[in-house]
């Protein structure tokens, strides 16, 4: 990679639970001249946190990308919840689809993941994008160890939260928002360049299984390998959604990083519900209304909330860079 590359390229740190859907992602921004992908952190959501560190450098290994740090992120949620769900039956227990992928040589490094996110920040000032595909609990905790993170970090993407539509866990709530919920209000108001891709946008953006099918004959390294474990993520959305296709939840936050001029956006405070029926809901405010009186959404600064998708170019690009030799 000659430096005049370099110096384009966005600097991105994924904050990751890979989990299906993951790997699909990280393989994405591996292929995408756009980016350096310069780490990943990793958290628990489709699996405990080691099992994440594990499959990152896997992932990282089966890309020759062996020079790419993972820093393993907290085990427990902000507030120190050691009992966890883990969406296994969404990406098999060992989060790839049950494919037993092999013990990755690297370790991760010594720093733990929110320590890596306050060092790069630190290092290169207004030039990180952090991709944010699990629950927030690393980026959370990151704020903690430094309260100048908001304004060191470029801008943070996140896959989280269901906006004017139903969650994916329950009603209420999508799996990485209540995941930490603590955690998630706690990003979502911290005052960084912050924008949400929710399910509202991503059940939108799909491949369906005879898409899944052209990926396993092509000739693309990461497409054969991803045909392997995708199946058990089709199986999912067949079981639960009835449909003939998979949602392309954390590859499409990647794209909007990359282009974000394919999504529109809202801009408006986000609170997250932390306790009781709701607990995870994430709450819009889109009025402009004066309160009569202040509310829990009043001086907050604003974030960007994706509200339509060209959903058939998101998916082209994705399909197309995974399909790439
Ligand atoms: O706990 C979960 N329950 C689901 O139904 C579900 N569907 C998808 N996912 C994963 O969570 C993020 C989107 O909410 C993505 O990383 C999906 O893989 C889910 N997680």
């Amino acid at each position: 990679m000659n430096s005049i590359k370099q110096n384009t390229q966005k600097k991105m740190i994924i904050d990751t639970d890979p989990g299906i859907d993951d790997a699909m992602a990280i393989l994405l921004a591996f292929q995408s001249p756009e980016l350096n992908v310069i780490g990943l952190t990793t958290t628990f959501g489709n699996v405990p946190t080691a099992v994440a560190t594990r499959n990152a450098l896997h992932l990282c290994e089966l890309a020759g990308k062996e020079d790419v740090p993972v820093a393993q992120g907290l085990l427990t949620t902000l507030r120190g919840v050691v009992k966890l769900r883990v969406a296994d039956f969404v990406h098999g227990s060992d989060g790839l689809g049950n494919t037993n992928p092999p013990e990755p040589k690297q370790r991760p490094i010594d720093l733990s993941g929110p320590e890596f996110l306050v060092a790069k920040v630190q290092e290169f000032p207004g030039e990180v994008t952090v991709v944010a595909l699990g629950p927030l609990t690393n980026i959370a905790k990151a704020l903690e160890l430094d309260s100048n993170f908001p304004k060191k970090v470029k801008d943070i993407f996140i896959l989280g939260g269901a906006f004017f539509v139903n969650g994916n866990v329950n009603p209420a709530a999508e799996a990485n928002i209540f995941g930490d919920p603590e955690a998630a209000d706690m990003v979502f108001t911290c005052g960084a360049n912050i924008t949400v891709i929710g399910i509202n946008i991503t059940h939108q953006v799909v491949m369906t299984g005879r898409e899944i099918e052209e990926l396993g004959k092509c000739n693309s390294k990461f497409g054969k390998y991803l045909c392997k474990a995708l199946p058990f993520y089709y199986d999912y959305h067949l079981r639960s959604y009835n449909t003939d296709a998979i949602y392309l939840h954390d590859p499409t936050t990647v794209v909007a990083a990359i282009d974000p001029s394919l999504l529109t956006y809202a801009e408006g405070v986000v609170r997250v519900q932390q306790e009781g029926l709701c607990r995870g809901l994430t709450l819009f405010n889109s009025t402009t209304k004066k309160w009569a009186q202040p509310t829990e959404w009043c001086n907050k600064q604003p974030i960007k909330v994706a509200i339509t998708v060209d959903a058939e170019n998101v998916a082209n690009l994705i399909k197309a860079r995974l399909m790439a030799l």
